[in-house]
């Protein structure tokens, strides 16, 4: 079973609107409610893979309601800890560029953290746990590390999509993949890259810290994977970009779901950078139909 984490999902307010006034009234087009968080946008496009999972996080108010009867709709199967203080929203103004403000999130208490710790308890060998996303402005900064080790005892594997300092505490726990974009990458050295090779050798640094795989991924210039044995690269899908909005947690849920079913570090990338692409140039997160009409573009090259 795959288990994704959102312990701070949002109903992405999306308003679609031709130009926006800074300082004066605005009136948008067509506007929308739409379950989000990046741990269930990688449920929504596990489901498109036939993927088995579970979504865990918190929800809480009218707005985790209506988070729950999305995910219910999509037939994600979905085990939230239920919070007194409501879901967040956040707004994604999609005008001649993308503008999003997210909120800090609930309050989540103690006892409401102790309930989710519980449900580490049903991991067995073999699960997979993704998690993904700010934290409610109420957890400790280090709570993703807290759960590595009960993880880890169970047998399972895990993924943190995280930045910075949280995602180099996570290595020594050797995650099963970590997915950084090639700036977020460069930022861990604090350096800038001036070639694909000193990124690939930063890349490397992070296999050595107990990394198992790391995708580098790049927006439209393509992406890498860096595993132990092989480097493999990939070039972007041609299309017209929608909505980048979740292109990187669909490309993080298309190579675990693979990644589980095949164990082909090639084939995951693969499908990782297909479902990237079919939500990026799409509304809403990806469709089964959307990734398969991609998935043909995407040739995977071994380089080294
Ligand atoms: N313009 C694009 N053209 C083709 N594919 C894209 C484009 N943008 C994103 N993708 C796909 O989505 C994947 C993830 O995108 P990106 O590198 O922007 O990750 P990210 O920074 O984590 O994304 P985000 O935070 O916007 O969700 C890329 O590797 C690629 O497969
Ligand atoms: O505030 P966070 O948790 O960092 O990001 C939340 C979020 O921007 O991530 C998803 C896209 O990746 C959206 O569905 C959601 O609103």
């Amino acid at each position: 079973m795959i288990y994704t984490v959102t312990v701070n999902p949002a109903l992405d307010y999306v308003i679609q609107i031709d130009q926006v006034d800074r300082g004066s009234v605005n009136r948008s087009g067509d506007c929308a409610f739409l379950a989000g968080g990046k741990g269930i946008n990688v449920s929504r496009i596990l489901n498109q893979l036939d993927t088995d999972n579970t979504a865990w996080g918190f929800v809480g108010g009218f707005t985790g309601k209506e988070l729950v009867r999305q995910l219910n709709q999509y037939h994600i199967v979905n085990d939230f800890v239920k919070i007194s203080d409501p879901t967040r929203v956040n707004v994604k103004v999609h005008a001649q560029e993308e503008t999003e403000i997210n909120a800090a999130g609930p309050n989540v208490t103690n006892q409401e953290i102790t309930a989710f710790k519980a449900r580490l308890a049903d991991l067995q060998k073999d699960d997979v746990v993704v998690m993904s996303g700010s934290l409610a402005p109420s957890l400790p900064a280090d709570f993703y590390k807290q759960l590595l080790p009960e993880i880890k005892a169970a047998g399972a594997e895990f993924v943190v999509d995280t930045t910075g300092q949280a995602l180099l505490d996570t290595l020594a726990y050797q995650p099963l993949v970590i997915k950084p974009n090639h700036h977020e990458l460069a930022d861990l050295f604090q350096t800038t890259f001036e070639t694909d090779a000193e990124m690939l050798a930063a890349a490397r640094k992070l296999l050595e810290r107990g990394a198992q795989n790391v995708l580098v991924s790049m927006a439209g210039q393509g992406g890498y994977l860096v595993t132990k044995e092989q480097i493999y690269h990939a070039k972007a899908a041609i299309g017209t970009v929608v909505n980048s909005v979740g292109a990187g947690d669909s490309m993080t849920a298309g190579f675990v779901g693979t990644y589980r079913q095949t164990g082909d570090p090639a084939a995951s990338f693969r499908m990782g950078m297909a479902c990237g692409a079919a939500t990026a140039f799409t509304q809403d997160i990806a469709v089964k139909g959307q990734i398969e009409a991609v998935l043909p573009q995407i040739k995977v090259e071994k380089i080294s």
